[in-house]
């Protein structure tokens, strides 16, 4: 990497405006860089230096001609490309982009999501739809919510590229004091598990929703883990210890804390509200439930045994009643 790097952030929602912070806090030199669709909100951060929309607290750096909506102009002056778009409408939102965008590039994922149009991870898409090589990809993964970053809790990072020169040169732009990082070399395994959390979470939501006591969700928690760890070593076997915080600490951060997405949007959905509503009843995107349904396309090739996504995908798509369907669900756990 050069002395003065230009990284792109590629969304305007509220993990985007975290990795802003992140960014921006840390010392290394460095010019960002930031894209985002609404141009209203482009105007209100360049008068006003703050986000309206997400973390609404946090003080926007960036310098105001370099905040666009202009795609194609923004990853043309970056070596670096971090992207944030929840996994539903990324393609969508590439799709003025070609091979040759970015070609020589380093990309970031750290989006928690399959792009449904595939059914398949980001890198994975990523790499087959812009042939950037594995080499230059990195997830960026948590455990850690942008609303704690916001709060500049300590919070760590998972950075896991297969090329892990690049991992540590990128973690060196992130690193603050509030920010730790771990390096890892299983791109695919610290994917998997993001995205499969995220369906975890709304499960524990919906459990809550309907009525469950924290006794209930250790046991569906502790299920959940094996259900990840099942999955992810017949998709991408390697020797990975599934404690670590990139997979089980992502899976905890996600369905306990108050701020998750997904859990909120769970909950909803055990109270008793229906699909839309919940969507427009939060104003924010909880990725487990697109996860839920290329989940069920991606296993039908793996055949994994997963009765907690077996079930949050009966009650998202085909109209299981919540607490039926977590009462059949109970039954099977242990
Ligand atoms: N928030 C967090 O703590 C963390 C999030 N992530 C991941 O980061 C990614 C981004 O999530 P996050 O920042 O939380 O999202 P938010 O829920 O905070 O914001 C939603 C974002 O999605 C955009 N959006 C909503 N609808 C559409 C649409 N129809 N087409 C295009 N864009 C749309 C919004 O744009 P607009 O404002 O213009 O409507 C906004 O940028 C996800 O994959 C998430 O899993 C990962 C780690 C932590
Ligand atoms: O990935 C996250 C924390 O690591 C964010 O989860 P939510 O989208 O559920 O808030």
């Amino acid at each position: 990497m050069d002395q003065i790097i230009k990284i792109a952030v590629i969304g305007g929602g509220s993990w985007a405006t975290a990795n802003i912070k992140m960014l921006s806090d840390n010392h290394s030199p460095k010019e960002i860089f930031w894209w985002m669709r609404d141009k209203e909100n482009i105007q209100y951060i360049k008068t006003y230096k703050h986000n309206a929309s997400y973390l609404s607290s946090v003080e926007i750096k960036v310098p105001t001609e370099n905040i666009s909506n202009d795609l194609n102009d923004i990853v043309s002056k970056c070596e670096i490309i971090l992207l944030n778009i929840p996994a539903a409408f990324l393609k969508n939102a590439l799709s003025c982009l070609s091979p040759s965008s970015f070609k020589g590039k380093k990309v970031i994922s750290a989006i928690k999501g399959f792009v449904p149009e595939y059914n398949m991870i980001v890198g994975e898409y990523i790499n087959k739809t812009f042939e950037v090589p594995f080499e230059d990809i990195i997830v960026l993964s948590g455990p850690c919510h942008a609303e704690e970053v916001a709060l500049e809790k300590l919070s760590y990072l998972t950075v896991a590229s297969p090329n892990c020169e690049l991992a540590t040169q990128f973690a060196a732009l992130i690193n603050t004091r509030y920010i730790k990082t771990n390096i890892s070399d299983d791109i695919y395994g610290t994917e998997y598990a993001a995205v499969l959390k995220n369906i975890y979470a709304v499960a524990s939501g919906i459990c809550h929703g309907v009525g469950y006591g924290d006794n209930f969700q250790s046991v569906l928690i502790s299920n959940a883990i094996r259900e990840i760890s099942r999955f992810v070593d017949i998709v991408h076997p390697i020797d990975r210890d599934i404690k670590e915080s990139a997979y089980l600490g992502d899976l905890l951060v996600t369905a306990y804390s108050q701020f998750s997405r997904n859990r909120t949007f769970g909950n909803m959905i055990g109270k008793g509200y229906n699909v839309r509503s919940a969507q427009l009843e939060m104003n924010m995107v909880a990725e487990g439930y697109y996860a839920s349904k290329s989940l069920h396309y991606i296993n039908k090739q793996f055949k994994v045994k997963m009765p907690i996504c077996r079930a949050v995908y009966a009650i998202l798509y085909e109209g299981h009643s919540p607490s039926i369907e977590m009462k059949l669900l109970a039954d099977q756990l242990s």
